[in-house]
């Protein structure tokens, strides 16, 4: 079996916090790829969206650019409509049965896990990597034996980036240089984007 990661998210923009987790999955968890999936309408978010999904998949592709183990898929922005992981996990696991699928999951994340769409039926389907993010502790004990059965933790340094601080520090006309990639700071300047 080919194990692979799946790096769900709104990328709205992608930073080094999403790249650094999927390092850390991957080499952790010996993972022989990762996927990175930005969402069409992230399912428990309300935040108003700051780029088009197109821009969000673009940049997502300027920052995994010359990975070979990286890659970019445009599954849920096709698909359109909430962008629901079992919805996806479905579709992955009939069009790759010689592939096994872990998602992985920021902390903030782990502890909403128990209120995802089809949950039970999504962790038959895919294990999940659980990796921390300063201010959400990871609770492995307050979840569901059935999903902290499917929980393993990697540890990475904590990264303190957000997209939504990213998006902020845009609005007000501060720096965002070196928090997300050269390739991805400059298709971010070149368009505009998150300008106030
Ligand atoms: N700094 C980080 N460290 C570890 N994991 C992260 C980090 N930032 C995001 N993640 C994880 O990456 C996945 C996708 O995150 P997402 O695209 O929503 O980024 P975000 O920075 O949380 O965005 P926003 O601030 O807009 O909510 C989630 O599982 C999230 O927990
Ligand atoms: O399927 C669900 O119910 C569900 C609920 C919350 C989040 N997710 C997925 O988790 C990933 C990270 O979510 P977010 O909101 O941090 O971008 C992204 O791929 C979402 O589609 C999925």
């Amino acid at each position: 079996m080919i194990k692979v990661g799946i790096m769900g998210g709104t990328f709205d923009p992608i930073h080094y916090g999403h790249l650094l987790a999927a390092e850390t999955a991957r080499e952790t968890c010996g993972l022989d790829e990762v996927w990175f999936i930005p969402s069409f309408i992230p399912p428990l978010k309300d935040n108003e969206p700051g780029a088009e999904g197109h821009e969000r998949l673009e940049m997502v592709y300027r920052a995994i650019d010359f990975q070979p183990y990286f890659r970019a898929l445009d599954i849920e922005l096709e698909r359109g409509g909430t962008s629901y992981t079992i919805d996806t996990a479905e579709a992955l696991v009939e069009h790759h049965p010689e592939r096994s699928f872990s998602f992985i999951i920021g902390s903030d994340r782990i502890n909403d896990l128990p209120g995802w769409h089809r949950v039970a039926e999504l962790a038959e389907l895919v294990s999940f990597i659980g990796v921390e993010r300063p201010g959400a502790p990871i609770e492995k004990s307050k979840l569901p034996a059935a999903l902290s059965d499917r929980l393993q933790i990697a540890e990475m340094p904590l990264i303190g980036l957000s997209s939504t601080d990213i998006r902020k520090r845009r609005a007000e006309g501060k720096s965002i240089r070196f928090m997300v990639p050269e390739k991805v700071y400059s298709f971010i300047q070149r368009n505009g984007l998150y300008e106030s």
